[in-house]
């Protein structure tokens, strides 16, 4: 049974129905068979209930009436440990509230050694922060490693201990596993291509969109939370500029925020790309709450659209708007990208291909407006600036001028402006090659 507690006056942006509906994909999203569906509207929330005193019998007669009795009841909300461990006895079932449910995904989800550490570590510090019962039946039935199985009642303290231990251990090799990961990515970053990355709300097509660019079949699936571990693929860029893309974990409202801290080390890769593509699905209902939804955590997650790296909005699924709302989308598409004062947005499908050329073009001219392609002559004394070089832009040409260097590169200004710093007698040559100037 899945249940949306809508408070009333709650000033949501959303509307309850879509909020219910996405509930119901979650438990969807782990293969539970749901019996069914509702929204409760709630006056006032009730501290030991959450829900109405009334309200809460009622629910448990409903369970009574089904046969099969549900074993499971999903309250889309935070609940707190009194409430959770109320509404079980009242109903005689396990409850998960919206952070277990999510938790759940991820754990039935995550594939990597570092994800799966990630998702057992936000388990245990939920665990920790409540203690809930054991229900081992949802565990047994999915073979996993969930936090469903928790402990008793009477070892509360001895499991508390236990779990502090787990804690540390886990926090131990998540370290291991992280810096492993660290060289793995120094070791790309010597690949001198940016990266690009596409984040969103989970559902919003990005996993769609990543296999139609590298023509490969990451999971893209009408299922929440498809996506899970970060996937990476080279491609080229219509003028032949390489980039590396990378699909990722999709954002959700309220997202835990033991999974965000626990995911912080892989949507950190996020922070350091040169160019984010946020995707969005225009045709959702609640598009623009989700919009805000993903803005919020990135915010989090310390990033902003602004001119050292701009956000490119992907407006996707345009396939699916009525053609009235379709032409919308795309005359505000073209308004932006005329505009330099707002969002840089792109109409498109992944589904079909329509607009994804144009929005490879605007990545494309992102990365040039953040980049420049000069000559660069080293001077046989500081032979060493062309290692340096080599290590942190992209070398397109090399020739030898006697024991001088001339080196074709590409690099971001950022770059650019820290090499001339180290190597003041290095030199930008001007296109004829004739007139050597400084930088
Ligand atoms: N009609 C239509 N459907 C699309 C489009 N793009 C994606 N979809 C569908 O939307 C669903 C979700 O797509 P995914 O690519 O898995 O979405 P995602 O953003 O990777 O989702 P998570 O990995 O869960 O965060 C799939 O059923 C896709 O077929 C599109 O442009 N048009
Ligand atoms: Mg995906």
């Amino acid at each position: 049974m899945v249940l949306h507690p809508a408070l009333k006056g709650g000033g949501g942006v959303r509307a309850p129905e879509a909020r219910l509906e996405e509930a119901v994909g979650l438990a969807a999203a782990i293969d539970l068979d749901i019996v069914t569906s509702f929204v409760i509207p709630i006056n006032s929330p009730n501290p030991a209930t959450l829900i109405g005193s009334g309200k809460v019998e009622d629910i448990g007669a409903m369970l009574d009436a089904h046969e099969p009795r549900p074993s499971l009841v999903i309250v889309d909300s935070a609940l707190s440990p009194v409430q959770h461990r109320n509404l079980e006895k009242a109903w005689n079932a396990k409850v998960l509230d919206r952070t277990a449910l999510i938790l759940e995904i991820f754990g039935d989800r995550a594939q990597t050694a570092e994800g799966r550490l990630q998702v057992d570590l936000a388990h245990l510090d939920y665990q920790r922060s409540r203690l809930v019962r054991s229900w081992t039946h949802l565990e047994r039935q999915r073979g996993g490693a969930g936090f469903l199985g928790g402990p008793g009642e009477r070892q509360i303290e001895s499991d508390r201990r236990a779990l502090d231990d787990r804690i540390v251990r886990l926090k131990r090799k998540l370290d291991e596993v992280r810096r492993t990961r660290t060289l793995q990515r120094a070791k790309r970053k010597r690949a001198p291509h940016p990266v690009v990355a596409l984040v969103g709300y989970t559902n919003a097509g990005k996993s769609t969109l990543f296999n139609r660019l590298t023509k490969s079949t990451v999971m893209a699936e009408d299922l929440l939370f498809a996506t899970l571990d970060p996937t990476m693929r080279a491609i080229d860029l219509p003028s032949g500029i390489r980039v590396i893309l990378s699909d990722t974990v999709g954002f959700i409202s309220d997202l835990p925020t033991q999974l965000v801290a626990a995911f912080r080390a892989t949507l950190e890769e996020v922070l350091e790309a040169d160019i984010i593509v946020h995707v969005r699905d225009i045709a959702h209902e609640d598009t623009d709450a989700q919009r805000a939804d993903v803005l919020s955590v990135l915010a989090e997650l310390g990033v902003k659209d602004d001119d050292e790296r701009p956000i490119i909005e992907a407006l996707n699924k345009i396939d699916l708007l009525p053609e009235d709302d379709r032409l919308d989308v795309l005359a505000v598409a073209r308004h932006s990208q005329d505009n330099p004062d707002t969002a840089i947005r792109v109409a498109m499908s992944a589904q079909t291909g329509e607009g994804v050329e144009q929005l490879m073009t605007l990545v494309e001219r992102s990365l040039t407006a953040q980049h420049d392609t000069i000559t660069v002559f080293i001077p046989a004394p500081i032979g060493a600036a062309r290692a340096w070089l080599h290590a942190r832009a992209d070398v397109i040409e090399e020739t030898a001028d006697g024991e001088n260097l001339i080196l074709v590169v590409r690099l971001s200004k950022k770059t650019e402006g820290q090499f001339f710093k180290l190597h003041p007698n290095a030199q930008v040559a001007t296109e004829e090659g004739a007139s050597v100037k400084r930088a």
